[in-house]
């Protein structure tokens, strides 16, 4: 899904170089849970940006399913950011004036579908994280959790490969958290979706499949538990190699 190589990213802020990412390789293979922990300010917010194709690294490529997101037009990464990456905020970042379908509906307009198409598809999505009946609520009108569920809506609604979520429980207590947790947990393993999650949260990053430690800017990737055949599903595991000999 994701090959790394020799990615850094450097930000100059009053004259200071600051390096939120040094040279670092990395693979994170299709189909992977990982969860991405470290101290705060060492660059995990900005891996996540790199992986999004919201930002580009200094030095390095990041390669994504394939294609060198690092070389490619900003409208084509555009593209591919809106048809196949998932995002999923702390701060949930919804419109407040829109509804909650009219928000997850957002994410299908670039995709250039049938108004039709795109109510259903806006639905079932709402549906899919138990809010079908808060369809006409405004943001304000939602808890906190509730409002997380139509950030998940939203990222699921295009049927993205990838869903990157950064610090999502990071506004709700312990027991929303969970429930958000067991969410995109479910959509992982029903969608066979590549899940890439950064949390201060031990508890969560025990959840997962891979531990990410993000330190001073490089990331290191171990096994946090066993793959439970009969619960997880498969990855394939050429996924790196491939991306490799491309
Ligand atoms: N746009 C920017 N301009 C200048 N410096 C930046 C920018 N974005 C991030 N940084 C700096 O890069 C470093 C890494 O920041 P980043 O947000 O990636 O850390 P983080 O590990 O996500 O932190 P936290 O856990 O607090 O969210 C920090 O020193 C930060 O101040």
């Amino acid at each position: 899904m994701y090959q790394l190589t020799g990615v850094s990213k450097e930000f100059h802020k009053n004259g200071k170089l600051i390096e939120a990412i040094r040279p670092m390789d990395a693979v994170i293979e299709d189909g992977a849970w990982l969860a991405i922990q470290g101290p705060t300010g060492h660059g995990k917010t900005t891996l996540l940006q790199l992986l999004g194709g919201l930002d580009r690294p200094t030095h390095g490529t990041v390669e994504f399913d394939g294609r060198q997101l690092s070389s490619l037009s900003e409208s084509a990464v555009t593209k591919i950011r809106a048809a196949e990456i998932g995002f999923v905020f702390q701060t949930f970042n919804l419109i407040p004036t829109l509804s909650a379908a009219e928000n997850v509906e957002t994410a299908l307009v670039p995709l250039k579908m049938s108004g039709a198409n795109r109510r259903e598809r806006t639905m079932n999505a709402l549906e899919s994280v138990g809010l079908a009946d808060r369809a006409r609520h405004l943001p304000s009108e939602l808890s906190g959790g509730q409002q997380q569920r139509v950030g998940i809506a939203r990222a699921l609604v295009k049927e993205p490969r990838v869903l990157l979520a950064d610090e999502p429980t990071g506004n709700l207590d312990e027991d929303t958290r969970d429930e958000i947790i067991d969410l995109l947990e479910a959509s992982w393993r029903e969608r066979g979706l590549t899940l890439v999650l950064v949390t201060h949260d031990s508890s969560i990053v025990k959840r997962a499949w891979l531990r990410g430690v993000m330190r001073k800017g490089r990331l290191t990737i171990s096994e946090a538990r066993p793959r439970n055949p009969d619960t997880d599903p498969d990855v394939d595991p050429d996924a790196g190699a491939e991306a490799e000999a491309a």
